[in-house]
């Protein structure tokens, strides 16, 4: 038996019995899921307010590092960037569809919301990208689980919310989106739809069990993004959105990294992007970073009061 610890949210344990359904295929292993209450569960204040979405994965890692649990599996967006001691990301598993989507009522579309509709989102990286697109809409404030944030709209308080397909997609509800945004308008968090499965950095065995689930093209992407994000200096709850492809050119693989920098007006945002070789994931992300950096990135970050 090998013990996983989960934030209790739906979505966190639909991920991780996701991770150990394919633990039992590939290995044969009993995974018993162990639920671990966070700050992010228990605080309804706003993220930026209670440090942004670290607050949901602190509780987990102390589990690991002291023996409770043998590994965690967090939503790797939920990571902070910096390495964490005594610990090792030993697989990041095929990635879900990293895009986000709108629920609105009626079937909306963003476009066709009228002017002053309420639009419900926690991340000031939709903020931003929300308010850089111009469409008179109101951003309102939310917190809670993918139910909670769902009930909002169908109740009638919000004309519309952005989460990410991922969730969706877990949970069976992908259908209840009335657009999916395009990256072009609305890039994701760095590591969205990617999952996280970290164990201690000295237990080689279960290191050696998960690493069977590291999917290479994901961990390219997602190294790409994280790198650009730690590069930037910004917290999970910046006003940065970075999204990562794996294609196909001339000389084999290559990474296509885009990425958005702005304050919560929108009013400018930077967007600029670059690519690699997928071997040079990490260098391709600080590259763009310091591309962003020397186009005033820093300054438009600054003006953000995230912890
Ligand atoms: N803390 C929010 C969070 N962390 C991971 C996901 C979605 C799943 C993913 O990105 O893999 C979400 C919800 C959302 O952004 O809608």
């Amino acid at each position: 038996m090998i013990r996983l610890g989960t934030r209790a949210s739906k979505l966190a344990t639909t991920q991780s019995g996701w991770v150990a359904d394919r633990l039992r295929e590939a290995h044969g292993v009993e995974v018993e899921l162990v639920e671990i209450s966070t700050e992010g569960d228990r605080s309804s204040a706003p993220l930026a307010q209670i440090g942004g979405t670290g607050v949901f994965v602190a509780a987990v890692r102390e589990a690991v590092l002291d023996g409770t649990v043998d590994f965690a599996v967090h939503s790797l967006k939920d990571l902070p960037t910096a390495a964490a001691e005594g610990l090792t990301l030993a697989a990041v598993p095929l990635r879900e569809d990293p895009r986000d989507v709108l629920i609105a009522r009626d079937g909306l579309t963003l476009g066709e919301l009228p002017r002053g509709a309420r639009v419900g989102t926690g991340s000031p990286r939709r903020v931003s990208q929300l308010n850089a697109l111009g469409l008179g809409i109101e951003i309102a404030e939310l917190r809670g689980n993918v139910d909670t944030r769902i009930g909002k709209v169908a109740g009638g308080q919000l004309d519309a919310i952005v989460l990410a397909r991922a969730g969706l997609l877990r949970l069976g509800r992908a259908d209840e989106a009335t657009e999916v945004l395009d990256p072009l308008q609305m890039l994701p968090a760095p590591g969205q739809g990617a999952l996280a499965c970290e164990c201690r950095a000295d237990d080689d065995a279960t290191t050696a069990l998960l690493s069977v689930l590291d999917d290479p093209d994901t961990r390219a992407a997602v190294t790409a993004e994280r790198t650009l994000l730690a590069t930037l200096e910004a917290g999970c709850s910046a006003p940065v959105g970075a999204l990562a492809d794996v294609v196909w050119g001339d000389d084999g693989d290559e990474l296509w990294l885009r990425a958005v920098v702005g304050d919560l007006s929108g009013n400018p945002v930077i967007r600029r992007s670059a690519s690699g070789a997928t071997s040079e994931a990490a260098a391709l992300g600080r590259r763009l970073a310091e591309e962003l950096l020397a186009e005033g990135a820093d300054q438009l970050m600054g003006s953000v009061t995230t912890p």
